[in-house]
């Protein structure tokens, strides 16, 4: 029997391959990314994350019980003090500041996203806001896996070696075992109806991530 969250990613399995297989992906494993799109990505992930940060804190307003309370300001916590460090760290020894970062534009696919995130969880409950913020914390773990298993996947002298450690690390590995748990525990007594309303959710969270590869890829604003 599949879980819950196995269950999501099969109702939208085409998407969800086209996101964790992304042929950005791919560059950035094999280190052949132009270093253009990446600083192009890593520029408007900073201010993605920003918002990511806001959907967590907004978890944590959501939160029914204290346990869900923490969760999601570890979360919020882990976001801010760690994720958002390798890409100041990042965008440093490109000479960009991060007051620099602050200041940059928005491209359409982040603007898409994050909103899409933010109004997401505003109008739902806290299982809404979850499913939103799913493709993100667990794609990108299961991608951090995908690559170093592929053959391509080059691990000395990649330059991006530090963005693949840093997905692979034990910590944010961690922390999304612990939010598939999370949604599969909280979905376990769920209606069909209630299912079908989460897998659209999660469908399209995952095409707005593809959206985001693409983004930096062709390096659209
Ligand atoms: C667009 C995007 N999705 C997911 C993550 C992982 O937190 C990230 N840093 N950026």
């Amino acid at each position: 029997m599949s879980t819950p969250f196995e269950r999501l990613k099969q109702s939208c399995a085409a998407e969800w391959r086209a996101y964790c297989e992304h042929e950005f992906v791919r560059q950035l494993g094999a280190g052949t990314l132009p270093m253009e799109a990446f600083q192009h990505y890593l520029k408007q992930d900073y201010l993605f994350l920003v918002h990511f940060g806001r959907a967590w804190g907004l978890a944590v307003y959501k939160s029914r019980d204290i346990g869900q309370l923490r969760q999601s300001l570890d979360s919020l916590k882990a976001i801010i003090d760690v994720e958002l460090d390798l890409h100041v760290k990042y965008c440093g020894e490109w000479g960009i500041s991060e007051a620099q970062l602050a200041q940059l534009e928005e491209s359409r696919a982040t603007l898409a996203y994050t909103r899409y995130v933010l109004e997401t969880g505003n109008r739902g409950d806290i299982l809404d806001l979850h499913v939103a913020l799913a493709p993100c914390i667990v794609g990108y773990a299961e991608i951090g896996n995908w690559l170093v298993d592929q053959r391509f996947t080059v691990r000395l002298d990649n330059p991006y070696g530090a963005w693949i450690d840093m997905y692979t690390s034990k910590e944010f590995q961690q922390a999304a075992q612990a939010e598939v748990d999370w949604i599969n525990a909280q979905m376990a007594d769920i209606s069909d109806k209630r299912f079908q309303e989460l897998a659209r959710i999660f469908s399209e969270a995952t095409r707005l991530e593809a959206d985001f590869w693409q983004m930096g890829l062709t390096l659209q604003n």
